[in-house]
């Protein structure tokens, strides 16, 4: 794997929708970078982290890796290691009653996304990073600290590079308690600056909605409304995100030049898109996110006879 294989990053200005507070939050995050601080993004699901990252590494303006954090990743993902090998076979045949043989076996070191990424001083995403094991993520630490990627020692040139001093690395990552989630060793998390994401305000919960689904900002409000109070009612742990405001708005914009559609059929739609979102632990918080939605959906029905 080489810096050329990695695309420019497929993300842009556009992609962003910037309101106050997240402009607020990425002019915080970008002096942490460029003073060469890691930033963790954390925060609950569907609020806005990787958006977040990958408008980070667009603002940095340096070639952007972007990585995400499992269980399978090893350190030979990240560093490198030898994969297959050349072997060179001469045979000396110059006296013909004689045969020489010499057979060299060169191994193939294919460098990972870290070295690559610590030689040529690129933003490194490393998306919920906690989801890789700690004891993999150890090999930050003198990234960080010391400024060098260690190498295996059988790595015949040297056992470590010097990392570019344009490499940033900016982390996302869930709360432990998420399915998945390892605790982050205190070592690392020492070495980096957390920002909390958390619910979006209003006004950007709208702009986003709208700018995802197409719909005027006015309509976007009126679903966002909608399952901000969902939100809000439920009272229990859930895990209603902007991505439920999203969907909904994007289906509402598919739906609506279908003639068949009707305020009915936009019901079943939210009833069905907040209800995949309930993590209910028993069943009355599933009968009473049932009854919100209910009386959600007819105060929507009068509040738009008042404006008829
Ligand atoms: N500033 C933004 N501009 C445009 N879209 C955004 C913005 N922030 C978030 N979104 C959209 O909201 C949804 C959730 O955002 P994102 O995936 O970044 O959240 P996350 O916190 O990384 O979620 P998870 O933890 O589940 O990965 C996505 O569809 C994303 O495109």
């Amino acid at each position: 794997m080489n810096i050329e294989q990695f695309l420019p990053m497929e993300f842009g200005e556009q992609d962003f929708v910037n309101t106050p507070y997240l402009n607020d939050l990425t002019m915080r995050a970008l002096t942490y970078i460029k003073a060469g601080f890691p930033v963790n993004l954390s925060g609950p699901a569907g609020t806005g982290k990787t958006t977040m990252a990958l408008y980070l590494a667009l603002k940095v303006g340096r070639p952007v890796a972007l990585l995400h954090g499992s269980d399978w990743i090893s350190s030979t993902n990240l560093v490198g290691g030898n994969f297959g090998y050349k072997k060179k076979m001469r045979i000396d045949n110059y006296i013909h009653s004689v045969q020489e043989f010499e057979e060299s076996l060169q191994y193939q070191w294919v460098e990972g996304m870290l070295g690559i990424a610590c030689r040529n001083g690129m933003t490194l995403i490393y998306d919920e990073f906690t989801r890789s094991r700690p004891e993999i993520n150890n090999l930050l630490l003198s990234i960080v600290e010391e400024k060098i990627l260690s190498l295996p020692g059988w790595q015949k040139e040297k056992n470590y590079i010097k990392v570019h001093p344009d490499f940033r690395l900016v982390f996302t990552s869930n709360p432990e308690e998420y399915a998945g989630v390892h605790r982050a060793q205190v070592a690392l998390i020492d070495r980096m600056i957390n920002l909390e994401m958390d619910r979006f305000d209003r006004e950007t919960e709208i702009a986003i909605a709208s700018q995802k689904s197409g719909l005027p900002e006015d309509e976007a409000a009126s679903i966002v409304d909608l399952v901000r109070s969902f939100r809000e009612q439920c009272g229990f742990n859930n895990n209603v995100s902007v991505r439920s405001s999203i969907r909904i708005a994007q289906i509402f914009r598919f739906t609506r030049e279908d003639a068949s559609y009707d305020e009915e059929f936009f019901g079943k739609i939210v009833n069905d898109v907040l209800m995949s979102e309930i993590r209910y632990s028993e069943s009355k918080s599933y009968l009473k996110a049932r009854e919100i939605i209910k009386n959600l959906l007819v105060s929507r029905g009068s509040k738009d006879e008042q404006e008829i």
